[in-house]
């Protein structure tokens, strides 16, 4: 490349990059961390069980929850385990998916999550941070709980993707055309948020792209750019995640999403979001937000078919850094602890319990 521009009589690009490294193909990640066939039945069969929960065709609610962001392999591992039990003990009521963000959209700038900065300290190890990112889901789904992921860079899903069973759009990228594509070509359910200003129709917008096929630029297993042509994803939905200036969990912003997506022919179900703006990122705000959608689904909502929370082992928030962490706390967004996090969990089963005999 560098021999091509030394051609040309003044220097035209290249100006302000000032590091390009070629990373390990997503070929030799899989195959130096591959998902044996145990842990491939178990994707597919969670990935099953919440397409049928979305399809309207199981009557649990779906729980996506889990840290803001996976800083930390080992609690991230161990907050696994801890879910795991309980969601066995749950599950005639909830089908649970844990949250194992490696990927933070910023509003500005700041830590960009594992993938991107794995020692939390500036140095961008990004070979590192993939080949992380792989085990601790590998990890994650060996303790038994399958995971979600956000969706950021288009070209983390040939690294992850065959070991996710659902995939989420968020509010900063959901009327970005290169995520509703990639969304449109995964193989698990994929939530589209409400935009960060609160508006709903934009998510709509982004399930009907997502839903269609695409024909866009990508990348292949050995990382060469490639042709990509999708089926289009029928798993698409809306996550109601609150606005800067108003939440929306309530049941009249669920029913204004209920009509936006009818109008658009779509499927009415919708995932709330307790964290964001829903909760003002106010982690005690938030399991008052799950209680009052536990309230909607016991009085009968069908609507809400999943709830949405950010939780890990110890409550609230701290400052990313290389070293000193509270063990177990979100470096990101503030989470509820594990205790409330299994009360509010608990609740949520009762609710569903409610729902069934409202039926
Ligand atoms: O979920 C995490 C954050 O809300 C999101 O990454 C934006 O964070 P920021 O506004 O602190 O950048
Ligand atoms: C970044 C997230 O949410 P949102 O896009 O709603 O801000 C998230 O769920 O981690």
């Amino acid at each position: 490349m560098t021999s091509i521009n030394q051609m040309a009589a003044e220097r035209t690009d290249d100006l302000r990059v000032l590091r390009m490294d070629p990373l390990p193909t997503p070929h030799d990640v899989r195959t130096e961390l591959p998902l044996p066939d145990h842990l491939s039945e178990r994707v597919a069969r969670s990935r099953a069980a919440v397409q049928d929960v979305l399809r309207g065709d199981d009557d649990r609610l779906l729980v996506v929850v889990g840290p803001c962001s996976a800083h930390d392999p080992v609690a991230v591992v161990d907050y696994a385990h801890r879910l795991a039990e309980t969601a066995r003990a749950l599950e005639d009521d909830l089908v649970v998916v844990m949250r194992v963000y490696f990927e933070k959209p910023r509003t500005t700038t700041g830590w960009k999550g594992l993938i991107n900065d794995p020692h939390l300290d500036g140095s961008y190890d990004i070979p590192r941070g993939l080949r992380l990112a792989r085990q601790v889901l590998l990890d994650v789904l060996d303790a038994g709980v399958p995971a979600g992921c956000e969706y950021l860079e288009a070209t983390t899903p040939q690294y992850l993707a065959d070991t996710v069973t659902y995939g989420a759009i968020g509010a900063r990228t959901v009327e970005s055309q290169v995520h509703r594509q990639l969304a449109s070509g995964v193989s698990m359910p994929v939530g589209l948020k409400n935009g960060s200003d609160g508006n709903i129709q934009v998510a709509v917008d982004g399930c009907v792209a997502a839903r269609a096929p695409q024909t866009f630029l990508g990348v292949d297993l050995s990382g060469r750019a490639a042709l990509v042509e999708t089926a289009g994803n029928p798993d698409c939905h809306v996550i109601l995640r609150g606005g800067r200036a108003a939440p929306n969990y309530d049941a009249a912003s669920v029913a204004e999403a209920a009509a936006l997506l009818a109008r658009a022919g779509l499927p009415e179900g919708v995932v709330i979001d307790a964290s964001h703006g829903n909760s003002r990122k106010d982690h005690v705000r938030q399991a008052e937000v799950a209680r009052e959608i536990g309230a909607q689904v016991a009085a009968g909502s069908t609507t809400v078919v999943g709830v949405m929370l950010e939780s890990f082992l110890v409550e609230g928030r701290q400052e990313p850094a290389p070293s000193g962490l509270t063990y177990g706390q979100s470096v990101t967004d503030a989470c509820m602890s594990w205790e409330t996090t299994r009360t509010v969990l608990t609740d949520l089963a009762g609710s569903v319990r409610q729902r069934r005999g409202t039926r």
